[in-house]
């Protein structure tokens, strides 16, 4: 055995098509020997009430990186960058009609609605000299910090969890899980991965969502890696 932990994506990755949870994922989990860590574009609430439900670990990884949490009763690591993200959004907010989505939850990140073309809002914000990421997960748009992403949340969790990044398999299937893949010992995308993420892969699941998960799992057993 190589790796010693698992880090992973919620959205597109755990999931079914419409978002709900995968169970047979949830059950696989349980009965794994490594731990499971969290990592997704959601709020610290809704990861924190996933673990909780699924059954692991409380230290995860939110908003992008921007929050990691060191436990489910214990505070957490909040990067800076909100207030950039918020100037962003209201200067784009001129010329788009944005939606904001989980406005109350976040404390780093700007995130909207997929009604509109982020290389509209990037062309908007170089126009306008902001140095701002936008990206499309394909599940929301996040206006966020270029200082964090799941990777650098990954740095933390693994020196909270007294591991080297190198020790984790990452699971993704998005653009925002490509630094987490990269920083990781192994990186597995999901059949339904978007470029980004298969290009930071060293694997592709043949299967897609929470069965790429299940088959990730098994190719990581099978070839000495878990
Ligand atoms: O928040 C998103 O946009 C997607 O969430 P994810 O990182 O769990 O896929
Ligand atoms: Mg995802």
């Amino acid at each position: 055995m190589v790796l010693k932990a698992i880090v992973i994506d919620i959205d597109g990755t755990i999931t079914n098509p419409n978002r709900s949870l995968d169970l047979d994922v949830a059950k696989r989990f349980r009965e794994l020997n490594v731990p499971v860590v969290l990592s997704t574009g959601n709020p610290l609430c809704y990861v924190h009430a996933a673990a909780k439900l699924i059954g692991i670990s409380g230290i995860v990884i939110a908003e992008n990186g921007g929050v990691v949490s060191t436990g489910f009763d214990s505070p957490s690591i909040i990067a800076e960058g909100k207030e950039e993200c918020e100037k962003a959004y209201e200067l784009l907010s001129q010329y788009h009609d944005l939606v904001k989505l989980d406005a109350a939850y976040r404390k780093t990140e700007v995130v909207l609605n997929r009604d509109v073309a982020v290389e509209d809002l990037r062309s908007t914000l170089s126009e306008n000299g902001i140095d701002i990421e936008i990206i499309d997960t394909g599940y929301a748009i996040h206006i966020k910090s270029t200082a964090m992403n799941k990777g650098t949340g990954l740095l933390k969790v693994a020196e909270l969890m007294g591991l080297e990044p190198s020790d984790y398999l990452a699971i993704g299937d998005s653009c925002n899980d490509a630094e987490m893949m990269q920083v990781a010992g192994f990186g597995i995308a999901v059949g339904n991965a978007d470029d980004e993420a298969k290009q930071a892969a060293k694997y592709m699941t043949q299967a897609s969502f929470g069965k790429g998960t299940l088959e990730a799992i098994e190719y990581a057993i099978s070839n000495g890696l878990l």
